[in-house]
């Protein structure tokens, strides 16, 4: 490798978490970063709920019935499941491995359960961010401006949230998502700064040893 190699300097993938209470913000959040950031790409979760107006099957979910999430639960398909607000939600596997191979980055808008579950299995390569509303009152805004569910849903949405808010230390990013842009300029940062991190960055040390010996 030589010096003008520097911008091919192979790296790990990594795996990038948000959790919040529903509300929060962090489907707009995540839109927002996928669009600004071509190196990674979201892991399209599988769901027995039903699709809001706007979400289209196979970009924000796989809308699947129960036999069907039953039969990927079966055939081990799934890199972590979990059973949210009366719905099952899970992690296809396969794109994920296939993204990491690839040295891109997946984001995942994944809950508690779900974090949990791939924190031990995939350890060191896992960031995680919790996304906080400013204020309750915030978060019960946001759900009804949101409009897409009923107000019976809303308030099952509000009294879940505390619940999903106590497991905000478990996380090692946190994030109050007061104003978008700003929101949106620290999750950046965060990916900025550990990409960066030297066990990231595997081709690092060829590179290094090229540089020393004037190559
Ligand atoms: N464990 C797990 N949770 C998921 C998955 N996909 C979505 N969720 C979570 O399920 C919850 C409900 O998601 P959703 O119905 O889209 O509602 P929203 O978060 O209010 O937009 C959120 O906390 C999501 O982060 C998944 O594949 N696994
Ligand atoms: N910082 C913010 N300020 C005001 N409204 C926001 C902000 N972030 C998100 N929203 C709005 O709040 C609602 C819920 O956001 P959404 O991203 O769907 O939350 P979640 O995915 O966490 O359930 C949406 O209508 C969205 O446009």
């Amino acid at each position: 490798m030589s010096n003008e190699d520097a911008a091919a300097i192979t790296r790990r993938g990594l795996m990038l978490v948000l959790s919040s209470p529903s509300g929060a913000g962090k489907t707009t959040l995540s839109r927002q970063l996928l669009d600004n950031d071509k190196q990674i790409q979201l892991s399209v979760s599988a769901t027995t709920r039903a699709r809001r107006s706007g979400e289209k099957d196979g970009v924000d979910y796989h809308f699947v019935d129960t036999a069907t999430f039953r039969g990927m639960i079966e055939r081990g398909e799934f890199l972590e499941h979990a059973r949210v607000f009366d719905h099952f939600y899970g992690t296809p596997a396969a794109p994920v491995e296939a993204a990491l191979i690839d040295g891109r980055d997946v984001l995942f808008d994944i809950d508690w359960q779900g974090t949990q579950q791939l924190k031990e299995k995939a350890g060191s390569d896992l960031v995680t961010v919790f996304i906080l509303p400013p204020s309750t009152r915030d978060l019960e805004r946001r759900l009804i401006t949101r409009a897409q569910d009923s107000m019976e849903v809303v308030q099952k949405r509000m009294a879940k949230a505390a619940d999903e808010m106590s497991h905000w230390a478990e996380y090692d990013y946190q994030i109050i998502n007061r104003d978008i842009a700003t929101s949106l300029m620290e999750l950046k940062s965060i990916l900025t700064a550990e990409r960066l991190k030297r066990e990231r960055q595997v081709g690092l040390s060829a590179f290094v040893k090229a540089l020393r010996e004037g190559r």
